[in-house]
């Protein structure tokens, strides 16, 4: 597994799984993070990536699903937000 950790304005993104309007693309040779609009976006609109379905570190204020922090047993790495995954856009190639 390769990760990477985003510096700059890569670090001010914040997540959206459903509203997701930029996508990314790691280069690992180049070592560079490529981000594109996934559609127009007006003057003003928030920027934000997915970050993956993986489990995340904090309580995402964007969730769908009832999710209670620190319980394991509502972690968002499972089935139920890996559903709500746009196929192929911004998604984590982990
Ligand atoms: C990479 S930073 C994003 C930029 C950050 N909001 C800032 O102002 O510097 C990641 C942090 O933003 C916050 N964040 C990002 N997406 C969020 C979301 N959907 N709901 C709640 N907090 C979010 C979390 O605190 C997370 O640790």
């Amino acid at each position: 597994m390769t990760q990477a950790l985003a510096l700059g304005l890569g670090s001010m993104f914040n997540h959206s799984l459903l509203g997701q309007n930029v996508g990314w693309k790691r280069n690992t040779e180049t070592d560079v993070i490529v981000y594109t609009a996934l559609r127009d976006i007006k003057a003003g609109e928030e920027l934000c990536i997915s970050y993956g379905s993986a489990r995340l570190w904090f309580h995402d204020a964007d969730a769908q699903v009832d999710t209670e922090w620190g319980d394991d047993d509502n972690d968002t790495g499972g089935e139920t937000l890996a559903e709500l995954e746009l196929s192929g856009l911004g998604k984590m190639d982990l």
